[in-house]
This record gives C-alpha cells, structure tokens and sequence, in this order.
C-alpha cells in the first residue's frame, strides 16, 4: 500500500469544480484535502463519495470549542471513514483529550492532529494576540500539549520540523502546508518552503493546495512536484 506523501488541499466553491480535479488524480499519487469552504458549500456527502473514489481524506475543519462540542463532532467526522481530521491545539488539553476519546471509539478511527500556528501567521501577527516567546517556541509549547493529550501529531510549518522532530520524535506526524515550489506566488502564507525542502526539514505529508489548483495544468503541476520530491 503507497502512502503518498502530497495532500492536494481542494479549496473550490463547490463539488462540481472539485470533482473536475478528481477525476483526473489518482489515490496512489495523492491524498485529499477538504476544508471549511467546501464543506461548508456541500457537506458530508461530497467527503464520503471522495472516501468512495478511493481517496484518503484529511477534513482539515480544525474544531475549536468547548471540550463536549468538539468530541461529538469528531465521532461524526469519524464516522465518514476519513483518513485524518484536526482541531485547534489552542483549544486546550481538556479539548483535545476529549477529541482522542471520541475518535479513538470509532470503528475505524482516523489520525487525529491539531494546528499549532497558522502557516500565513509570524511573529507580529503572533504578538498582537498577546503572543509574547518567540513563534518556534509557541509551536512547540502547542505540539508538545498535542503530544501530551495522545494525538497522532500537528499542522505546522515546515520551517519548525527539525525543531520539533530533535524535542518530539520521528513517529510524530507533522503535516505542513505553507508548500511553494521555487517559482511560485506565496498568496497569504507566510511561513513557506519547497516541497523538497519541507522532507528534508522532516515534514511528513506536504499541504498543497493553489500552486496545483490554480495552475494551468493542475496535474502537471501535480506531477511536476511529485518529481521533485521523488525518492525523498
Ligand atoms: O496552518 C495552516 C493550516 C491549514 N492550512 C490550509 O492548507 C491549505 C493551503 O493552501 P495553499 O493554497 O497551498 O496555500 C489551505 O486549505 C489552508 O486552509 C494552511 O494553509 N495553513
């Protein structure tokens, strides 16, 4: 069985737009990525026939609320039979406690992560929440809670991976978007790297999303970084 390491982050206004993309993809290059837009636009029935194509689906709908809240909609996301779901690590120890029960009681429980940092976040964003140690220490302080609480492992960027493979290990999963190849726009990220770079930082699954769906050719662009990241 492949693990592709390339998750295609799907952030279209609707399934049909969506499902142009899929089509033409393939689970054994690619894993998927749904988040707030697409869900919101076309619910559970979109994820469960992207699970039906074959794909592996992380729901990146990142649940932050109060602990109860978050358990009942991770034992719902789990019921969809998606590969990976996430909450907010800022949500707290009790939260993501609450979350692990609640997926660790599916019938086939998914991976469970949790964002630390925000990819189009840095230090001054980060200070103007009140955020006072350095971003690198931030993330660490939320993976090593995330740890802590017995999740599989964290949304990060890249640029923090060897911080936190040396303080946590090589079986924690760290899931990276903030992905740009060299030539590409870096929109509203902030904290970014290759796609070669980030494995070799030691990320484990790569977030792509606009550099492959707003690309001209999307599996070319696809197929292009899945070339430069071969063997890696
Ligand atoms: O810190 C985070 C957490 C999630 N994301 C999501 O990843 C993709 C990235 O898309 P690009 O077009 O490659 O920038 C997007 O769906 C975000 O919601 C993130 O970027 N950063």
């Amino acid at each position: 069985m492949t693990d592709p390491k390339i998750i295609v982050a799907l952030d279209y206004p609707d399934a049909a737009a969506a499902q142009q993309l899929v089509a033409r993809l393939d689970p054994a290059l690619c894993r998927l990525k749904v988040g707030k837009e697409l869900f919101t636009a076309e619910g559970p029935g979109f994820v469960s026939s992207l699970v039906d194509q074959g794909y592996g689906v992380f729901l990146d709908l990142k649940f932050h609320d109060i602990p109860n809240t978050v358990a009942k909609a991770c034992a719902a996301a789990s019921r969809l039979g998606v590969w990976m779901l996430n909450v907010h690590a800022s949500g707290g120890r009790a939260m993501m406690n609450a979350a692990r029960e609640a997926v660790e009681q599916a019938a086939k429980p998914p991976m469970l992560i949790a964002v630390t940092v925000l990819t189009s976040m840095n230090e001054a964003t980060l200070h103007e929440l009140g955020v006072s140690s350095p971003l690198q220490e931030h993330v660490l302080r939320l993976a090593s809670l995330t740890q802590a609480c017995g999740l599989d492992g964290v949304v990060c960027s890249a640029q923090e991976a060897p911080l936190l493979r040396t303080k946590l290990g090589q079986d924690f999963c760290l899931v990276t978007p903030g992905i740009r190849p060299a030539d590409a726009s870096l929109d509203d990220q902030n904290r970014v790297l290759t796609p070669a770079a980030a494995l070799l930082q030691g990320s484990s699954y790569l977030v792509i999303g606009r550099p492959i769906t707003k690309a001209a050719d999307p599996l070319a662009a696809l197929r292009s970084i899945t070339e430069e990241i071969k063997g890696l």
